[in-house]
């Protein structure tokens, strides 16, 4: 390869067969290609550490195998960088430990506040069915699985508007107090430094009326937020509440974000927020995802690459800083040893 062929950066992507359609398109390749990075699809079936060498390894695959092989790579290859860490991502596959972060960050100075809606977890069906255990919560609720690992599983949620209706649940659930926020969601993506805000449909509120006159006391659903765009609700939402719905303001959830990237230590995730009706400025985190569909963002490809230019050139500085660091060291012991030589 000639020399002003060769890539600044080599990433190898280890993604699911869906992620990877939607998220390693061609504009993407190309423009990482205009800046000097390489994308190169690892073979989750052969040993990473075999494969490369990668300046950096981009992963959202699950299982001890997988660990393992990251374990190998890094053992191998210590300098290459890994997003994220297998261990960080591992605190978002459990709905309670993903929101317990939230409670730790402070952010000061702002007129809005957040926090997470009030949640119980429920691991047996003899705790969901002993109102002792739920009594402080208020109906409706929403039950979420507790395992948040991808599976199609761990997105099927239902609204439940009685106490009767618990017997239908399965545990381990999460029961989240439902909480009326105008039928719209944000969701904010954050791809390292970068924070994007979009707004997405989400399930309507439920006025005190609802609670009385709803034939079903439990009512199913999973990702709403990614519902068909031909679906007729889903045109309601566009018409009714997307268009007219203000954004929360941008400083603020940059202040979240950057404070759930440093508790979380992630640099790819994106997380829900929802407007609490009953108050014009309390938001509340209901969802932090890892990986998340990031092609959904406009100009998508722009962001990740900056991203991944950003990674390749953390990486050759610090390298560099510790090659430095490495020969004065050197340095100082070898003009130490000619003065002890001189004496
Ligand atoms: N506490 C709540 N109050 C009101 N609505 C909620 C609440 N929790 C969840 N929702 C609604 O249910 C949807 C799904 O919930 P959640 O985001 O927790 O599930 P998920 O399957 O993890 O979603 P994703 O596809 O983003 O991973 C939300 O987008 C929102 O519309
Ligand atoms: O379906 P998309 O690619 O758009 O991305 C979705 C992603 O699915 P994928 O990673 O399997 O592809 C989901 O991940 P898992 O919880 O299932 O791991 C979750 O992060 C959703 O929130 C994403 O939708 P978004 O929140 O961005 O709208
Ligand atoms: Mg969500
Ligand atoms: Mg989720």
């Amino acid at each position: 390869m000639e020399e002003e062929d060769k890539p600044l950066g080599v990433i190898g992507y280890a993604l699911a067969p869906k992620k990877q359609n939607s998220f390693i398109r061609k504009s993407l390749l190309s423009l990482a290609k205009s800046r000097g990075i390489e994308l190169v699809r690892v073979d989750s079936a052969k040993p990473l550490a075999d494969q490369g060498p990668f300046d950096c390894v981009l992963h959202k695959l699950y299982g001890e195998d997988w660990k393992r092989q990251l374990q190998d790579f890094h053992a191998r290859f210590p300098r290459a960088a890994i997003l994220d860490a297998p261990d960080a991502i591992e605190r978002l596959h459990n709905r309670i430990s993903m929101l317990q972060v939230v409670s730790e960050l402070k952010i000061d100075d702002r007129v809005e506040s957040f926090g997470i809606p009030k949640q119980i977890v429920i691991y047996d069906k003899a705790t969901l069915l002993d109102p002792q255990a739920w009594d402080s919560l208020k109906f409706p609720v929403i039950a979420k699985p507790l395992v948040a690992d991808g599976s199609a599983k761990s997105h099927k949620m239902a609204l439940v508007f009685t106490r009767d209706a618990l017997n239908k649940l399965k545990p381990p659930i999460v029961l989240q107090e439902f909480v009326n926020h105008g039928g719209v969601i944000f969701k904010v993506y954050v791809v390292g430094d970068h924070v994007r805000c979009v707004k997405r449909k989400s399930l309507p509120d439920v006025s005190e009326e609802d609670k009385s006159v709803v034939s079903e006391d439990l009512m199913s659903f999973s990702q709403v937020s990614n519902m068909a765009p031909h679906d007729a609700v889903n045109r309601y939402y566009e018409l009714m509440h997307l268009d007219d719905t203000e954004m929360p303001p941008y400083a603020f959830v940059v202040d979240i974000a950057r404070g759930l990237r440093r508790a979380l230590r992630l640099n790819l995730f994106n997380f829900d927020v929802i407007r609490d009706a009953r108050f014009g400025n309390r938001y509340l985190i209901i969802d932090i995802n890892y990986f998340p569909g990031y092609a959904k963002m406009p100009g998508y490809e722009a962001v990740l690459t900056q991203f991944f230019c950003d990674v390749i050139f953390n990486k050759q500085e610090k390298q560099e800083q510790q090659q430095q660091q490495e020969s004065q060291q050197q340095q100082e012991s070898e003009n130490g040893k000619i003065n002890d030589e001189s004496l």
